[in-house]
């Protein structure tokens, strides 16, 4: 019944003009307190909300932004979700989510969708393949997340940083020979950032580099994990905790028990499966605080365009 009713049907039966009606629904003076009365009443009763073209025709928003992550399995992109909800929330917005599945062509339908439906603004976690002029007409109300773009509000995770702190702590315990399984340079951040800084870390410390970059999922670290184990190697580092846990199951059923773990991620589940492997927290939950924070006050028009990085910290 609530979609069904227009404004002119609830001032037919409240007996005022359209007008008034409006004022009513917008808690504007120039109403008696007798008629906004009898107006709440009807609205009450037939559970009436303007349509959201109404309200976007005036100006008005709906409070609503969309996240749009690249996987809904990733641990890594619900633990920044977890800390942007909330934000958002606390500051009455609905949050909407959306996959984007590394796809371009499905990130422009997403958003293509959204431009007709009202929306404040988008989070959108970020990767190889989206280009500024996908984005173009959203400059003012989107965030991307984990990629920055020229003209953009973005926040981003300090990959090399990440790596360089992990190789540091290797190479103080003593470590001499440390492999790497990562993510193919196709995948600018994850993938080339994080394996240009184990290469550039080799060199410094004038260490025998060896790498597979086989790919992000936990399948792949289990299966390509061998290929960069020889008899001199004490430490591996992976690029992230999933190919990590994948080459840790590898290792429990090889019984390869004197090899030191190290991964970017610090993530729940790893913390719990492994306490012992050496981890870096990239912050993916103050990505997630950072990102809804910035999309609100850009929206209202509070803040200017900003690209933030969030430091990696040893955990
Ligand atoms: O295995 P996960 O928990 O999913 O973590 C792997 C990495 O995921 C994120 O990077 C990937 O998605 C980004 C969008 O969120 C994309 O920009 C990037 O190219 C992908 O590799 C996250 O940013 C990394 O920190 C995680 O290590």
């Amino acid at each position: 019944m609530q979609n069904r009713l227009t404004i002119k049907d609830i001032a037919r039966l409240s007996g005022v003009g359209k007008s008034t009606v409006s004022r009513v629904l917008n808690n504007e003076s120039g109403v008696s307190q007798r008629t906004r009365e009898k107006v709440e009443a009807i609205v009450n009763q037939h559970g009436f909300s303007p349509s959201r073209s109404a309200r976007a025709m005036r100006g008005q928003s709906d409070k609503v932004v969309a996240i749009i992550v690249s996987r809904l399995d990733s641990l890594s992109e619900n633990l920044a979700v977890q800390t942007m909800l909330p934000a958002f929330y606390e500051q009455g917005y609905d949050p909407i989510m959306m996959e984007s599945q590394f796809s371009p062509e499905l990130v422009g339908e997403h958003l293509q969708m959204l431009s007709h439906r009202n929306i404040d603004g988008v989070v959108l976690f970020g990767f190889t393949g989206i280009t500024e002029e996908l984005l173009a007409s959203w400059q003012s109300s989107l965030v991307l997340l984990a990629r920055d773009a020229n003209g953009f509000s973005s926040v981003c995770y300090d990959d090399e940083g990440a790596i360089e702190l992990l190789m540091e702590k290797l190479y103080a315990q003593g470590h001499r020979h440390i492999s790497f399984i990562g993510v193919p340079h196709s995948d600018v951040t994850t993938g080339k950032r994080r394996h240009d800084a184990y290469l550039a870390c080799c060199q410094r410390y004038q260490l025998e580099p060896l790498s597979v970059l086989p790919g992000l999922a936990m399948k792949q670290g289990y299966d390509h994990v061998a290929e960069v184990l020889t008899p001199q190697t004490t430490a591996l580092l992976c690029a992230t905790d999933t190919l990590a846990l994948g080459a840790s199951k590898y290792l429990q059923q090889q019984r390869i028990e004197n090899l030191q773990l190290a991964s970017v991620g610090n993530t729940p589940l790893m913390k719990f499966l492994h306490p012992e492997i050496v981890t870096v927290d990239p912050g993916y939950a103050q990505a997630g605080r950072q990102a809804a924070a910035q999309l609100i006050e850009q929206v209202n028009g509070r803040a200017d365009l900003r690209q933030i990085v969030i430091p990696a910290r040893l955990a």
